[in-house]
């Protein structure tokens, strides 16, 4: 006889509340300390509708935690050199310690040109090529959110990486690349699979952790699932009703799964509470680098 166990659901909302708690607690030490606070720079192009939700999320989540935020909004036709020339203005501001540019960006804007104009000192999202390259080395200041908050999750659910089978499909910049080099870096032995993968199950059913971004409704049910693996749906899809959902066919990869994260409320926080994360992590830097500055100052001449 099997006895078979429903996945336990993990809770992101519930884990980002956690984690947001000791970030508004070291924002108020920094403000008591250095007089100012940490202020986000949010660059938004167009009028899509899922970035007009997740940069409203962004500044509600900065307001609550105590950083100020600034939103800069053009329109889709603006031209690539009035958003760089912005995102250089603000690099170059003493008093902005993060900047992020809202992605996708419309198709004639670049977007090499605009990351690589960004300070890596304030480059929260961690998208910056010297922060990309950080991450290749497992040296990073900045890391990406939305892996990056994946990582806390796995953690904060008490699972093992080290010599697990991982595999993570989805290969974007923003998630499946940095996700896989994050696993590797924990010892994971990761597979990337795309959208040119053949036969996807046969990769999913090997995987201890199974992490989805491919942004594909139902694209991996139960059957390709391990029993006991860890599912981690990265996934956000809009369906025609208007409900969100993730990669995974919720209620049969729920049968197989040890563990599930759910669409709404598994990933999505922690991506917004890893911002909050860097943005704070960037203001101390700050403060510690005119800290130094000021004690420079105050040194007496050498005799
Ligand atoms: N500059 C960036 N652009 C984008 C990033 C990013 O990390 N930096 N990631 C994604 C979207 N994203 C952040 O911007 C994001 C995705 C999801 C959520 C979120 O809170 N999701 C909720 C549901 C929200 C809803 O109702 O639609 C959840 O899953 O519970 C926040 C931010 C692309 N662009």
């Amino acid at each position: 006889m099997t006895v078979q166990h429903t996945a336990e659901i993990i809770d992101g909302n519930a884990i980002a509340a956690k984690i947001r708690g000791g970030l508004k607690a070291r924002v108020d030490k920094l403000v008591a300390a250095a007089g100012w606070r940490p202020t986000l720079a949010v660059i938004r192009v167009g009028e899509d509708p899922a970035s007009i939700v997740y940069v409203g999320r962004k500044v509600r989540a900065c307001e609550e935690a105590g950083i100020d935020s600034r939103q800069y909004v053009f329109p889709a036709d603006v031209s690539q050199e009035e958003v760089i020339a912005t995102v250089r203005e603000l690099s170059a501001a003493p008093d902005v310690h993060g900047i992020l540019v809202q992605l996708p960006l419309p198709k004639h804007i670049a977007l090499a040109p605009v990351l690589g104009a960004i300070s890596v000192e304030k480059d929260v999202d961690g998208f910056h090529l010297y922060n990309v390259g950080g991450l290749v080395i497992g040296d990073t200041v900045f890391p990406p959110c939305t892996p990056h908050g994946v990582m806390l999750l796995l953690d904060a659910a008490g699972v093992e990486i080290s010599g697990k089978n991982a595999v993570v499909v989805g290969a974007s910049n923003i998630v499946g690349k940095p996700m896989a080099l994050m696993l590797m870096q924990r010892e994971a032995t990761v597979s990337i699979c795309h959208i040119k993968t053949r036969d996807l199950a046969q990769y999913t059913i090997l995987a201890d952790i199974l992490i989805l971004a491919a942004g594909s409704p139902k694209l991996v049910v139960g059957p390709m699932v391990k029993r006991g693996a860890v599912v981690v749906d990265v996934g956000i899809n809009r369906m025609p009703d208007g409900k969100l959902v993730g990669d995974c066919d919720f209620e049969t990869v729920k049968e197989r799964a040890s563990l599930l994260t759910p669409v709404p409320g598994g990933v999505g926080p922690m991506t917004v509470t890893m911002l909050l994360a860097n943005t704070v992590k960037s203001a101390e830097r700050h403060f510690q680098r005119e800290k130094g500055q000021a004690e420079r100052i105050g040194e007496p001449e050498p005799v």
